[in-house]
């Protein structure tokens, strides 16, 4: 077989968020790029994850709406589910975005896409079927993959995962989801909303990541919404039954067995680094992923990885963030340093969980006890009273000068709310900052305010403050 030879400038394997971005910035400083991609261009996000997922979470919070307005009112009775109608939404909005992360896209910028699987065949040569390519740079986006759990019977039964859970024509009866971390619990609260059963089995606790105070917020809505959350919980094995599947699990309370039409397995992810050739590159990689030092660069030092091969953060975001970075590297030979404490993220549960920056645990292993804990409840919020979703609050972790570490939202919009705080800990802002914007009334953008005005309550008892502010007054 006679092998063409390509000798781009950079070689990318994998046209996810990742890959795109490092190709599309490439392509528009007139750099050669060779793009490699074995499957749908637009990797997990736009096919089988964030795109999908918020789809199907939109349906399903029309769902929630329309019921929750009966408190308020407005009586639209009980919402009657056409699941053909939202599989086709779903797939109707990756259709629409597909043409962005296209072959006939990015070739039109310049970008040689070669659809085909890749592996290193030396330390500088990758092939994709009958194409070497030989680059001065190369860039590994290839993603990751559900992990599968050794659960004894798994392999029989026919259980789904974010690869073809967006494919069912119908919606599941009783959805059993292993698993309760964002994936589990973003959908099992879209099936729930939808009049699925859900039941949710998680081995730890739900969103264990998670500052345990919102991530309680959370656990509390699904529960009130009828989602039934079994913590602590092993699977024993699963196994066939007349209801479709049954999952055996132990708890403290001892066995039990749940029988449902589904199972859905979300029990976090496996880097795609099989079968890439990365020990013939002399690429380091161990269970986590690809190996990267604080600039994204490989063992091998032609090779960078980024996204969620790359063993860290796996978010779309984190994915570009990453891109922007080696971009620099390659292309302006910048210094970078990956920052994975400037990623924010979001689960988008309702309420929505949002965080950047230090969480309160890692920030007093810093800081100790100067710490400072600076919340405000959107109880107290008036927009969010008017709107009847007062549930969840604002905290903030502020070093003893008030310099902002991290801010973790849970509530309505969280994830809107959380880029000024993204903002904040990025440029080192510190709360005065806050404390001095004006904000439009009423917004729940003002909860976060509130939160950074506390920071001097203190001052208000303070005897010196009210002394100099008598002082004050002697001049008229
Ligand atoms: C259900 C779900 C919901 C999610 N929701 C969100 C969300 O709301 N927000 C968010 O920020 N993140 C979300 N994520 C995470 C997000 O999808 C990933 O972090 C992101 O897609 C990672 O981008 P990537 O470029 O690293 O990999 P991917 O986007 O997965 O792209 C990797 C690409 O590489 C290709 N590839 C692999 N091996 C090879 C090879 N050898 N040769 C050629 N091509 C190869 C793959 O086919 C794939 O197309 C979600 C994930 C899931 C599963
Ligand atoms: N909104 C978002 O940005 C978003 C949404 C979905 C996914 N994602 C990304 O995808 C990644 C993967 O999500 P995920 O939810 O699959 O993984 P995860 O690792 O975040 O959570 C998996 C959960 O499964 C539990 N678990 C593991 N094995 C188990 C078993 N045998 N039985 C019961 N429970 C078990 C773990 O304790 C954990 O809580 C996330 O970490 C995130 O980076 C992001």
């Amino acid at each position: 077989m006679t092998s063409r030879l390509l000798t781009p400038d950079i070689c990318i394997i994998g046209a996810g968020s990742g890959g795109l971005s490092v190709a599309a910035a490439a392509a528009a400083f007139g750099v050669e790029v060779v793009l490699i991609e074995k499957g749908r261009m637009g990797g997990d996000c736009l096919n089988y994850g964030c795109v999908p997922s918020k789809s199907l979470i939109a349906v399903a919070a029309l769902a929630h709406d329309a019921r929750s307005g009966r408190a308020l009112g407005l009586n639209a009775g009980e919402p009657v589910l056409d699941y053909g109608l939202t599989h086709a939404h779903i797939h109707d909005v990756i259709a629409t975005i597909a043409p962005h992360d296209s072959v006939e896209r990015f070739e039109a910028l310049g970008v040689t896409v070669l659809q085909d699987h890749a592996r290193f065949v030396d330390e500088r040569t990758v092939e994709a079927g009958e194409v070497r390519v030989r680059a001065r740079r190369f860039v590994i986006a290839t993603g990751s993959s559900p992990a599968v759990p050794p659960i004894p019977g798994l392999d029989t039964v026919g259980s789904l995962t974010n690869e073809t859970i967006f494919d069912l024509k119908t919606r599941p009866d009783h959805l059993i989801i292993i698993g309760g971390g964002p994936i589990g619990i973003e959908l099992a609260q879209a099936y729930r909303r939808l009049g699925a059963q859900v039941s949710v089995v998680e081995a730890a606790t739900v969103l264990a990541r998670e500052d345990r105070e919102a991530a309680a917020v959370v656990r509390a809505a699904l529960r009130d919404e009828g989602v039934a959350l079994h913590e602590a919980t092993k699977v024993v094995r699963v196994e066939t039954d007349e209801a479709g599947i049954a999952v055996i699990v132990e708890a403290q309370e001892g066995e039990g067995r749940l029988s449902g039409s589904h199972l859905l397995v979300a029990v976090g992810r496996t880097a795609n680094t099989e079968s890439l050739g990365l020990d013939v590159a002399g690429i380091d990689h161990d269970k986590r992923g690809i190996q990267v030092d604080q600039a994204m660069r490989t063992s091998n030092r032609r090779v960078y990885a980024i996204g969620d091969v790359a063993g860290g953060l796996q978010f779309t975001h984190a994915a570009n963030y990453h891109a922007g970075l080696v971009v620099r590297a390659i292309l302006f030979r910048l210094p970078i340093r990956n920052r994975p404490v400037l990623v924010p993220r979001v689960t988008y549960s309702d309420p929505e969980l949002a965080h950047v920056g230090l969480s309160e645990a890692e920030a007093r292993e810093s800081h100790g006890d100067s710490l400072k804990v600076l919340r405000a409840p959107f109880a107290e919020n008036d927009r969010a009273r008017a709107e009847a979703r007062t549930e969840g609050f604002v905290k903030l972790v502020a070093d003893r000068r008030g310099r902002i570490l991290g801010a973790t939202i849970v509530g309505d919009r969280a994830g809107e709310l959380i880029g000024l705080w993204s903002l904040a800990v990025s440029r080192r802002l510190k709360v005065s900052a806050i404390a001095g914007l004006v904000l439009p009334y009423p917004t729940l953008s003002e909860a976060g305010k509130r939160a950074a005005v506390s920071f001097y309550t203190d001052s208000l008892d303070n005897p010196w403050v009210r002394r100099l502010v008598r002082f004050l007054r002697i001049f008229g």
